[in-house]
């Protein structure tokens, strides 16, 4: 099993309140090596909050998250860091995933120094190209961007890791219809040729049809299965 989770929650401070916002995801969810997992639930059930738990990036209060049969959130120095660099995640909100200051082959370039692997510089642009963006937004800086190039630069920066599982969240919320079924097209083809698992979250059950094998639902604090 490449990552499962049981009986998350998590807690956030509510300004001004004493009682706090509890998000909780009751029940187990899996995800097998190259499969596609979707999420649906409505909005503000706590979708984004259990992927950038199961991502990795944010600690629940309770529960476990189990990443190759090995507790997540304990894991240490070079197993972190191998984890880190096998989970990535695509936010909702591409703009706050990319430093404004930096164009967008520093930030593309970036986890490659971090995880201290050789940049390709011609990976960089074939994983834009691939997303249908030109080499040159390379050397643009995010407001320079739309939010709908910037979401797939976002996804060339994710793909071009290699991660085994991606967290995708809303991946394409941005983008007109026609170039969501093209990138979805190209995610697809993404994910099966180097065999990536993602969890997929979305608020279209086609999508979430199209693109996953099996689906879970968050409702009242509890996981599903949707299909
Ligand atoms: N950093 C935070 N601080 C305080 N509250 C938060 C924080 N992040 C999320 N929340 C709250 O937790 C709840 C779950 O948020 P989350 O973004 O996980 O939901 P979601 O299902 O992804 O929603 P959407 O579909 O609208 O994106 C919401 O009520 C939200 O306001």
């Amino acid at each position: 099993m490449l990552l499962k989770s049981r009986d998350i929650k998590k807690t956030y401070p509510v300004p001004g309140k004493t009682r706090k916002k509890v998000v909780q995801a009751l029940g187990d969810l899996e995800i097998q090596q190259g499969a596609r997992i979707g999420l649906m639930g409505v909005s503000g059930v706590g979708k984004t909050t259990l992927g950038l738990i199961l991502a990795g990036l944010v600690r629940p209060d309770s529960g476990r998250v189990l990443f190759r049969d090995k507790p997540l959130h304990r894991l240490r120095g070079p197993q972190w860091k191998t984890m880190r660099k096998s989970i990535q995640m695509v936010f909702q909100h591409p703009e706050s995933a990319f430093d404004p200051r930096w164009k967008i082959r520093k930030s593309l370039e970036e986890p490659f120094k971090i995880h201290g692997l050789p940049i390709e510089k011609s990976g960089l642009a074939s994983a834009l190209e691939e997303m249908g963006l030109p080499e040159g937004v390379l050397d643009r800086y995010p407001s320079q961007l739309s939010g709908g190039e910037l979401q797939r630069a976002a996804l060339a920066r994710a793909l071009c890791l290699k991660p085994d599982l991606v967290v995708l969240d809303e991946p394409t919320s941005m983008l007109d219809p026609l170039t969501q079924s093209r990138i979805l097209a190209v995610i697809q083809k993404s994910l099966k040729r180097r065999n990536t698992a993602c969890l997929f979250i979305t608020h279209n059950l086609h999508v979430a049809k199209a693109v996953c094998s099996q689906c879970y639902v968050l409702e009242d604090g509890r996981l599903e299965n949707l299909f």
